[in-house]
Formats: structure tokens, sequence, C-alpha cells
């Protein structure tokens, strides 16, 4: 790799490489059958993709920027026996390390950037559509009775989906610095390339400030207002900020990732505590390069340092440009920010 390039340049070109490398290992362990779910809390689970996944990106890019601070949600330690040698991705993106690096990023050191890893985002969707990978009806439904948070109603609801799911689950790698994130990659593992009668599975969009974005074009805003939310994490006070919006259409698909890019919406909305910075860094980056704004439901930046808070308490709302934003920050009610403000 060009050494001669800017770190900020290198290590999103590293992370385009890594993140289908990860992308792999998610549908190889969905591919073996045997997910390894373990519960880490109300709602909130992990698999042996996420861990695995985690330690693919973790260790690779940790072993080129050693002076980087990269922080994983699977918050595993890095353990050389754990780590199979082909999960250490060393390459990087032709297309990246090729970009033009911004006046403002080129005096970037490697111990200014903190990376917030998200190996597996939608990990609801990615064990549900396990679920329904299982095409016998007595081999799903026993699948079904071990997955004791999955509701009857969620079953049901699975059944009719067409298997759909697993589009939602992304690989999200996101850079910041100075507390903002500067750098995003989004790589969506079940994203299907047609070529011709063959099909090739995977994408990975990037997005840099003041550079753009690549791997996808941002479709343009819709006519009417479209809004996206969680599918899988709702309660009342996230739809009581869903019905205040006035929208043509709401959108209910899994994963923080998957939301920017599902290609229909323009307004993203999520009125509760549960998503963390990983989650959100690398959909702000890349949204935020592609003329986008993500803050929380109270219109302010989250911050992206090594110390900030975990958890994005206040919730999400993003839109694909600063009017839509605008426009769904004044519809919120005073009285619902507040309740999350002081919660
Ligand atoms: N209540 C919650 N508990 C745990 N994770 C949450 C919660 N709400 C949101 N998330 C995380 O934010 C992502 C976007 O939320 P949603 O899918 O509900 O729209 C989820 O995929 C999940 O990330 P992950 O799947 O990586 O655990
Ligand atoms: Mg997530």
């Amino acid at each position: 790799m060009s050494v001669s390039a800017p770190v900020i340049i290198r290590l999103l070109a590293s992370s385009v490489s890594v993140a289908s490398r990860a992308g792999k290992i998610v549908r190889d362990v969905m591919s073996k059958g045997e997910l390894g779910i373990v519960e880490k809390g109300k709602d909130d689970y992990q698999t042996e993709a996420d861990r695995s996944a985690e330690r693919c990106i973790i260790d690779s890019l940790s072993r080129q920027y050693p002076k980087a601070r990269i922080i994983g949600e699977e918050d595993s330690s890095p353990n050389e026996n754990e780590v199979s040698p082909e999960w250490i991705v060393l390459d990087a993106d032709k297309e990246v390390l090729g970009l033009e690096c911004p006046a403002s990023l080129k005096g970037v050191k490697e111990e200014d950037i903190v990376v917030w890893v998200d190996p597996l985002d939608g990990t609801s969707e990615y064990t549900q559509g396990a679920l329904m990978l299982k095409r016998d009806p007595w081999e799903r439904w026993k699948m079904y009775l071990s997955h004791p948070f999955i509701s009857m109603k969620w079953y049901l609801s699975l059944l009719q989906s067409n298997f759909g799911f697993l589009e939602h689950v992304t690989v999200l790698i996101g850079i910041s610095v100075n507390d903002k994130p500067v750098g995003g990659v989004i790589h969506q593992p079940y994203f299907k390339n047609q070529a011709g009668s063959e099909v090739k599975m995977g994408r990975t969009i990037w997005g840099l400030s003041e550079a753009g974005v690549g791997g996808f074009t941002p479709a343009p805003p819709p006519e009417s207002i479209i809004i996206t939310t969680t599918r899988s994490h709702s309660n009342p006070v996230v739809e009581k900020a869903l019905q205040v919006m006035n929208a043509a259409q709401i959108l209910r698909v899994g994963g923080a990732g998957y939301k920017l890019l599902e290609g229909k919406a323009s307004v993203y909305v999520f009125a509760s505590p549960g998503c963390k910075k990983w989650d959100t860094c690398a959909p702000e980056a890349v949204l935020s390069a592609a003329g986008g704004k993500l803050t929380d439901i109270l219109g302010n930046f989250y911050k992206y340092g090594a110390n900030e808070p975990k958890p994005n308490k206040t919730g999400v709302l993003a839109a694909v440009n600063d009017e839509l934003h605008s426009y769904a920050l004044n519809r919120i009610p005073q009285d619902l920010k507040d309740a999350l403000a002081n919660k």
C-alpha cells in the first residue's frame, strides 16, 4: 500500500477491504447454520458472526494502525489464538487510495483517530433470517422454539416476508476525528449483484467528508415524505414521533446502516435510546458526505470521542438534506424531546 497517502485515506481504503471479508464471515456462519446466539440484554443479541467478524476487522485494522483507538460493539479482547490467519486483511481498496484527501484531513495523525465498529448491524434480522432459511417447516418450527425472543406475531410476519430481512444486515466501520464522523464504510453482505445469470453477493458503500461517496448513487429524495424507522425496537414514544411526521409512508426496516441504503426514505426517525455510537458513526459519515444530516431527536450532533458514552440516549433523527431534517425536528413535540432528554 502507498505509505505516502494520508492516514485517513489509507484507513478508509483498508476499512473498505476488511468490511467485505467480514461480510463473507457473516454469510459463512449463516451457511453453517450454527449461530451461537447469546442474549446480551433485553432485545439485544450476539451471534458467532458478530464475534468472528469483529475479530477480523479489529485485528486487521489494529495491526496496520496500532495508534488509532478502535472500539467494537462486541468488546472482545484481542487474542492471537482466536484469529484465523484467513481473517487478516492487509490490502486496501484502490479506488479509495486514489482519492484526493480533503485539506482539512491531510494533517490528521493516527493517534487522533477513533474507529467505531459494528461487525453485524441488524442482529435481530440476521437471527430471524436464519430461521426462515430452514425450508423444512418442521425444522423451522423447532428452531423457532429455540428462539424464545421471537413472538408468534413476528414469526407470522416473517413467514410473509419472503425471507427478505437478511438484506437489512450490514457491517459498519465509522472513522471519527475530533469527535466528528469523517469517514464511513457500510457493507451489505446480502446485497445481490446480478451480472447476467450470475449473482455475486455483497456491496460496499463508503463516504468521506468533503470528498463524497462511492459504491452507490444516492437517489434523489422522493416528492412526498417517506420515513424509515425500526421494525424490531419500537415502543409507544417511537410511534408517537412517527405519527406527527405527516408522512406519506413509513418503512419499518432493521439496522441503522440499512436505513440509509434502502433507497426510498428521506428521513429516519427513532425517538428512543437503543442505538449506540457504532450504529451511527459510519451511517452519519456516509450520510453527511452525501449532503445529509444525522443528530439526536433534539437536533444535537453526537460526539464520537473514545471517552464519550456509548449509548445514543436521545434517539436518532436523520435526513437526506438540511431542509428535511429541520422539517422533522420541528414536528417532534417539545414534551417528547424533554422526556427523552431527562430519561
Ligand atoms: N433496544 C435496543 N437494544 C439493542 N440494540 C438496539 C436497540 N435499538 C437499536 N439497537 C441497535 O441499533 C440498530 C438499529 O435499530 P433498529 O434495527 O431497531 O432500527 C439495531 O440493529 C441494533 O444494532 P445491532 O443489531 O448491531 O445490535
Ligand atoms: Mg448495530
